[in-house]
C-alpha cells in the first residue's frame, strides 16, 4: 500500500472521515453520490485543501502530518480538474510546453508519446478556445502526465461529455495503465465508468467510507448501492480462449470453466480480459434453454436476491417493488441479474436453487476490456 489516508474534516453538517491505505498500482475509483465527498477527498490528497485533523503519507513520505503541510506543488502530484482549465492565452502545444518545463521528476513519457497516448498530436497547433469538450480534456490529461507526477489524480474527467465522446475518452483512459507506472485517483459518480475503468474502489456516502475493495468483488455486493443503480452488473474477469473469425466472435473463460460468447475483440488467447454483464441484460430460468437463439447460457447457483432494488420507488415495502436483483455465483464469481419480482414469485426463486442465466450475446457487444 503507497497511499495512506486519515482524513478528519467538519464544514457545516457535511463531515469527512476516511482513513485507509490505497494500492500503490492501477486506477483506484472515488465514487458515491453528489455530495458525498469525493472531491472534497480528492483535494485533501493533492494537497489543495487541509483537513484540520489529518494524516496523507506517499510511499513513505509525509505529506501531511500533525506538524507539517506539503502544498500540491510540493507533492508532485498531477490534478486533471473536471472543467480542464487550460491556459487560454496558449496554444495546445504551448499549454504542454509550460508543464513540461515544469516537471516534478526526470523520469516518465516523452511529449511524443503522451501525445499518442491522448491522441493529440494532430491538435498540437490549435487554439485551445477552440478545442471540443473531449480534445479539451485529453490535452489537460497530456498537461498533468507531462509533469512526470509520481500521482495523477483526476476529478469527473469525463463530465459534460456526450456518450459518443465519453466512450471514446474511455478507450483512450483504459489504455493509460499499461504505459504509466504511477498509481491514479478516479473520481466519479459513474458506475458505466468505473466498472470500465477501476481495479480498486472506494466508495463514499455522506462524508464516510462506506467499502472499499477489488472492483470485481465490489460490483456484486447487494449490500452496496452499486448493485442498486440503473446500470448495474458485475465486473468479471476471463481469459481469451479463441476466436470464431467465421461469426466475429470471441470466446471466453472464466475461472469457474464457463465459457461465454462475446463480439469479437482484439486480445490474444490465453490473454486476460475484462467483462462486464449488465443485470438487465441477464435473464433465468430454471431449466436449460435448448431452443434459444442465446449463445450464453450460464448453469449456476442463486446466492442471494435484494428485493428493494428499484430505490426510488414511493414504499420501503418490499412488497410493492416491482424489480428484484438476484446474485448468481459462477464459482469465485457472481453475477447480477435484474427481473421483475412478478417472474421472481412466479420461479419461486431462492437462495441455492441451481438456475440457468441468459446472457444475449449482443448485449455484451463493447462493454469488455482488455486487462492492463
Ligand atoms: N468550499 C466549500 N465550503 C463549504 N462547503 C463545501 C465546500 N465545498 C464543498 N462543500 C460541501 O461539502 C460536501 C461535499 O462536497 P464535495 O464537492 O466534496 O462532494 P462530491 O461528492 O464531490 O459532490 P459532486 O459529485 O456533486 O461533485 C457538500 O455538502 C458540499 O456542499
Amino acid at each position: 500500500m503507497s497511499l495512506l489516508l486519515s482524513l478528519h474534516m467538519q464544514r457545516g453538517d457535511f463531515e469527512l472521515n476516511v482513513d485507509t491505505a490505497l494500492p500503490s498500482i492501477g486506477i483506484t475509483a472515488i465514487c458515491g453520490p453528489s455530495g458525498s465527498g469525493k472531491t472534497s477527498l480528492l483535494r485533501c490528497i493533492a494537497g489543495l485543501e487541509r483537513a484540520p485533523q489529518g494524516m496523507v503519507q506517499f510511499c513513505g513520505d509525509d505529506w501531511q502530518t500533525q506538524r507539517q503541510f506539503l502544498a500540491c506543488e510540493q507533492r508532485g502530484v498531477g490534478v486533471v480538474f473536471q472543467d480542464a482549465q487550460l491556459f487560454p492565452h496558449l496554444s495546445v502545444a504551448g499549454n504542454l510546453r509550460y508543464a513540461q518545463n515544469r516537471q516534478f521528476r526526470a523520469t516518465g513519457p516523452s511529449f511524443d508519446e503522451v501525445c499518442e497516448w491522448l491522441q493529440i498530436t494532430a491538435l498540437l497547433n490549435r487554439d485551445v478556445n477552440k478545442l471540443s469538450g473531449g480534445e479539451r480534456k485529453r490535452v489537460a490529461i497530456a498537461r498533468a502526465l507531462l509533469r512526470h507526477p509520481q500521482l495523477l489524480l483526476m476529478d469527473e474527467p469525463l463530465s459534460g461529455l456526450h456518450d459518443a465522446a465519453r466512450d471514446e475518452m474511455m478507450d483512450v483512459l483504459q489504455i493509460l495503465p499499461q504505459h504509466l507506472s504511477l498509481p491514479i485517483i478516479y473520481v466519479s459518480h459513474s458506475f458505466h465508468e468505473i466498472s470500465r475503468l477501476a481495479d480498486h474502489v472506494l466508495l463514499l456516502e455522506n462524508g464516510q467510507l462506506i467499502a472499499e475493495g477489488d472492483l470485481v468483488e465490489l460490483s456484486t455486493r447487494l449490500d452496496l448501492p452499486l448493485s442498486r443503480q440503473q446500470d448495474a452488473g458485475a465486473v468479471l474477469n476471463a481469459t481469451l480462449v479463441e476466436h470464431e473469425a467465421d461469426y466475429q466472435l470471441s470466446t471466453l473463460q472464466l475461472a469457474s470453466g464457463h465459457q461465454l460468447s462475446v463480439k469479437q475483440i482484439s486480445a490474444r488467447p490465453g490473454q486476460s480480459v475484462r467483462l462486464f454483464v449488465a443485470a438487465r441484460d441477464i435473464s433465468i430460468s430454471l431449466d436449460a434453454p435448448t431452443q434459444s437463439s442465446i449463445l450464453n447460457i450460464l448453469n449456476c447457483t442463486i446466492n442471494t436476491s435484494d428485493t428493494n432494488t428499484d430505490s426510488n420507488a414511493e414504499t420501503d415495502n418490499p412488497v410493492n417493488r416491482s424489480q428484484v436483483t438476484v446474485r448468481l455465483a459462477l464459482g469465485e464469481q457472481y453475477l447480477l441479474a435484474r427481473i421483475t419480482r412478478k417472474s421472481y414469485d412466479r420461479l419461486n426463486l431462492h437462495a441455492g436453487q441451481q438456475v440457468f442465466a441468459q446472457i444475449k450475446t449482443v448485449a455484451l457487444v463493447n462493454e469488455y476490456g482488455v486487462a492492463s
